[in-house]
């Protein structure tokens, strides 16, 4: 059944919104709080990067948003909605496409198996593949199978897929750690390219405080353990960007130095 909106949803209304969220694994004697106490928020059509320490909950939140697992306290919402399953309008890419391509699949059957529900004409499924695997660059590659591609392009095949599906709001968790520096160069700008075509929200975890100012509209700073938000960054940089001039800028070194001294400060 379709979640109703339990707000009104007016211009003002952020796509995603994180109020207060506390995610704890275990009981009794064995409660382990992950997430404290998040507050966050996410307009659409931005690109928002999530960084922090290994371990601090950064994977446990995004489970939390795409309604994987339940939020202890607090809630995750979409245009108003209290996520409590996974959202119709979400695609998640994880890091691990080697555990999210089915091997004995060819790329286009890979692209097609999440799609299987949406009852869609054989030509529109056509289509929709069709132009996933151009956007990210893969269209000689339909019919092999993942295990006959490199690393980058499998995960750009697990990026295919995500966009077949048509998402409004796409959430990568560390999309682009396995890959090499050219390719994570070009998945990188494949990403910014995605939301302005698509015009699609973007939320993103990553270890790579270079990438994540590179990206992002605003950076979402979590530290200690259990996570809260220790800055939310506004990445002031123009657009489009481009891999060397932006990084070139002195705004991106400053910006990368507020992220990074927000990381290392003592607990
Ligand atoms: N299903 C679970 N049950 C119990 N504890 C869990 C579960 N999933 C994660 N944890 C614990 O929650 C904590 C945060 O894990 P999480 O994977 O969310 O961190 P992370 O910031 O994504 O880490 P990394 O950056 O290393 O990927 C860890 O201590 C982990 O052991």
């Amino acid at each position: 059944m379709a979640q109703q909106p339990e707000t009104s949803i007016s211009a003002a209304t952020p796509r995603l919104d994180v109020a207060h969220l506390a995610k704890t694994y275990g009981s009794g004697a064995r409660v382990h709080t992950v997430i404290q106490d998040l507050t966050f928020t996410v307009d659409a059509g931005e690109v928002v990067c999530i960084v922090g320490p290994s371990g601090v909950g950064k994977t446990t939140l995004l489970k939390c948003l795409a309604g994987l697992h339940p939020a202890s306290s607090g809630r995750a919402a979409i245009d108003g909605r209290t996520i409590s399953g996974p959202p119709p309008e979400m695609a998640l890419v994880f890091q691990d496409y080697n555990r999210s391509l089915m091997p004995w699949l060819t790329v286009r059957k890979n692209l097609v198996l999440p799609l299987r529900h949406l009852k869609l004409s054989p030509a529109e499924l056509k289509e929709r593949c069709d132009s996933a695997l151009a956007a990210v660059g893969l269209a000689h590659a339909d019919n092999q199978y993942p295990w006959q591609l490199s690393g980058g392009m499998q995960q750009r095949v697990a990026i295919a897929r995500a966009l077949a599906y048509r998402p409004e709001i796409l959430i990568m968790d560390e999309p682009f750690a396995s890959v090499d520096a050219q390719t994570r160069f070009d998945l990188e700008d494949l990403c910014l390219k995605i939301r302005s075509d698509f015009n699609m929200t973007i939320l993103v975890v990553t270890h790579d405080i270079d990438e994540a100012v590179y990206l992002a509209d605003r950076v979402v700073v979590l530290g200690s353990r259990p996570a809260s938000v220790l800055k939310i960054v506004d990445v002031e940089l123009p657009s489009p960007r481009e891999q060397i001039a932006t990084r070139s800028l002195p705004e991106f070194a400053r910006q990368r130095t507020e992220v990074l001294s927000l990381i290392k400060r003592p607990a």
